[in-house]
C-alpha cells in the first residue's frame, strides 16, 4: 500500500488539491499494481518514489489518462479524466520519454504542436523560452528532426515542453535521466521554482529523493 507524506507544507486540504484521485485501480494480466489508490495532489512538486518496477511509470499513465483505471476517478481542478477525457487531457503535459511519434519533426515543429494544444505555451519569441533552450543546451539542436537526437537530447526537447507549456498538471518520468551535470542543475532548479507554484501540480518520478527541490507531497509506492 502506498504511503503519502507531506513533508515541506502542512498536508493538503482536500479543498487545496490540484489533483483528487480517488479508489484508483489498474492490473496488468499478471500484477495487480493498483488497488484503490488515493491521493490529493496540490500544487507544486510531488514526488512519486519508487524502486525499479514498483509502478512509478505505469501511475503517470494512468494519471496522463493514457491508460484506463479498472475503477476510480481523476478530477483535474473540477475536470474529470472520465467524463471529460479530452478536456482532462489537455491541460496535463505528459510525454512517454521513448516515444518515437515526433521522430520526424523538428525541435522548433515540435514545441509549435504543443503550443496549438496547450493555451500558455510560451510564444516562439519569448525570452523565458530562450532561457530554458540555453540552460539545456538545445540551441543548435531545434532545426534537426528528433530521430537525430541523441537519447538525451531527446529527453531535453520532451523537458523544454514540460516546463513550457504552462499545463495544470505535468508528469515526468525519471526527468534526469541520460543528462550531463548542467542540464540535471538546470531541470532542478526549474524544478524549484515549479515548487513554488500553489495553481499547477507536478509529479515527478523518481528512484530517490529530489536535491533541493521543497517537495509538497511524497507517494511512496514501495512502502
Ligand atoms: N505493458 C505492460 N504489460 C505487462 N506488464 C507491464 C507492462 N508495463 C509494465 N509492466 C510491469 O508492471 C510493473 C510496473 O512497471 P512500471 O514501468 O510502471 O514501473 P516503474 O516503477 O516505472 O519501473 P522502472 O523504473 O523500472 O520503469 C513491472 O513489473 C513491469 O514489468
Amino acid at each position: 500500500m502506498p504511503t503519502m507524506m507531506s513533508p515541506s507544507s502542512p498536508a493538503c486540504a482536500p479543498a487545496d488539491a490540484v489533483l483528487r484521485v480517488a479508489g484508483l485501480g489498474f492490473a496488468y494480466p499478471q500484477q495487480v499494481l493498483f488497488e484503490a489508490f488515493g491521493a490529493q495532489i496540490p500544487g507544486g512538486v510531488t514526488l512519486l518514489l519508487g524502486s525499479d518496477g514498483s509502478g512509478k511509470t505505469t501511475l503517470l499513465r494512468l494519471l496522463a489518462g493514457d491508460l484506463s483505471a479498472s475503477t476510480g476517478s481523476l478530477q483535474l481542478q473540477g475536470t474529470s479524466a472520465q467524463d471529460q477525457p479530452l478536456a482532462y487531457r489537455s491541460q496535463v503535459y505528459w510525454q512517454e520519454s521513448a516515444s518515437q511519434a515526433f521522430d520526424a519533426l523538428t525541435a522548433l515543429a515540435y514545441f509549435e504542436q504543443q503550443r496549438k494544444r496547450y493555451p500558455a505555451f510560451l510564444p516562439a519569441n519569448a525570452p523565458e523560452l530562450q532561457a530554458l533552450l540555453d540552460g539545456l543546451s538545445l540551441t543548435e539542436h531545434l532545426t534537426k528532426p528528433l530521430y537525430m537526437l541523441s537519447t538525451g537530447g531527446k529527453r531535453k526537447v520532451w523537458l523544454a515542453g514540460a516546463f513550457a507549456a504552462g499545463a495544470k498538471l505535468t508528469l515526468l518520468d525519471e526527468p534526469f535521466a541520460a543528462l550531463d551535470k548542467p542540464s540535471i542543475r538546470f531541470v532542478q532548479q526549474q524544478l524549484a521554482q515549479a515548487a513554488q507554484q500553489r495553481e499547477r501540480a507536478w509529479v515527478v518520478a523518481h528512484y530517490e529523493s529530489l536535491d533541493d527541490v521543497p517537495l509538497a507531497l511524497v507517494i511512496d509506492l514501495d512502502a
